[in-house]
């Protein structure tokens, strides 16, 4: 059997995936300021967030955060207890023994965890994040060049067009439209095909522009498996 069809593996990567993480338990050690970007990124996927750090060490963002009642705290350096309830930990603190301890502790316990600066004692790395509403774009240079994720990321985020995650969100709202005038399970390739050629065939623009009678008024070209412009739509409907 020839190999020639299939991809070649490329080792040495990582497993880029979209953890979700709403509602469950993510531990933040420490509160400096990468500390402070590990409880952002872990706020903005709806986590559960718990800082320890004493009250001395926390940096203004993170005292805020706290104030808000973002997050729960607790006042103190850490104790191996506060992993009792932990999904996640996130270490960012300037003391190399506790935080081999801390790997340590959650390696024991399985315990996914960062331990910001000891790529070694990592089962994840942070990358780079660009959001723009339900867009994410995540770059890692696996390690090699922090900074230079950094750099990569704003090269991306500004060749993408502006409104680009207002048209997902509009997608979005379409699909699930969809899936209430057709659940049914085995008519699955049918739709995928259709809003498929929905992504394809209108623009970003006409994406983005869509209203609530808009997306009602192409829905009913759905059966017959068209796909009519924001143009042709209003036209008819009008
Ligand atoms: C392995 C990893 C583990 C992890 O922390 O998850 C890790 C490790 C280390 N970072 C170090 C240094 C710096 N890190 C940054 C910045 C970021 N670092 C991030 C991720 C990661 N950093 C993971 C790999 C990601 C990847 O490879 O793509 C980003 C992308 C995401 C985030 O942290 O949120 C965020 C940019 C976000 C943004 O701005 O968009 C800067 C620049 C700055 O601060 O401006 C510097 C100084 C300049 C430089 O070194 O490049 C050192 C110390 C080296 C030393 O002592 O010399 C280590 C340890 C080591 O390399 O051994
Ligand atoms: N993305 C990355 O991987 C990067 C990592 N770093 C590293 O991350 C670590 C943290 O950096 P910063 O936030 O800038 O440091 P920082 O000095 O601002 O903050 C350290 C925090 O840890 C707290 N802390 C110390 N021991 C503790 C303990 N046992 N329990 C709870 N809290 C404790 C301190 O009170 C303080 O809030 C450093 O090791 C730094 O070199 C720095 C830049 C980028």
């Amino acid at each position: 059997m020839s190999s020639k069809q299939f991809p070649e593996v490329q080792g040495g990567g990582s497993l880029i995936v979209a953890w979700q993480v709403r509602n469950k338990h993510v531990l933040v050690v420490g509160g400096g300021e990468v500390a402070a970007g590990r409880i952002l990124h872990a706020l903005n996927a709806d986590a559960a967030v718990t800082v320890v750090c004493p009250k001395s060490g926390l940096n203004e963002e993170v005292a805020y955060r706290v104030a808000q009642n973002q997050v729960s705290y607790i006042d103190r350096t850490f104790e191996p207890q506060d992993l009792d309830t932990a999904d996640m930990v996130l270490c960012a603190i300037d003391d190399p023994e506790a935080s081999t301890q801390v790997w340590k502790l959650c390696k024991e316990r399985r315990i996914p965890s960062n331990i910001a600066d000891v790529p070694s004692e990592c089962d994840f790395y942070f990358g780079s994040m660009h959001r723009d509403g339900p867009l994410q774009v995540m770059v890692s240079t696996n390690g090699n060049g922090p900074k230079l994720a950094n750099i990569v990321r704003q090269k991306i985020a500004n060749a993408l067009p502006e409104n680009t995650g207002a048209a997902i969100e509009n997608v979005g709202l379409l699909r699930k439209k969809l899936r209430e005038i057709a659940p049914d399970a085995r008519e699955g390739p049918k739709r995928m095909k259709w809003m498929s050629n929905v992504c394809v065939s209108w623009t970003l623009e006409d994406l983005v522009a869509m209203t609530d009678k808009d997306m009602d008024a192409l829905l009913k070209h759905y059966q017959s498996g068209n796909v009519p412009n924001l143009q042709e739509i209003r036209e008819t409907s009008s």
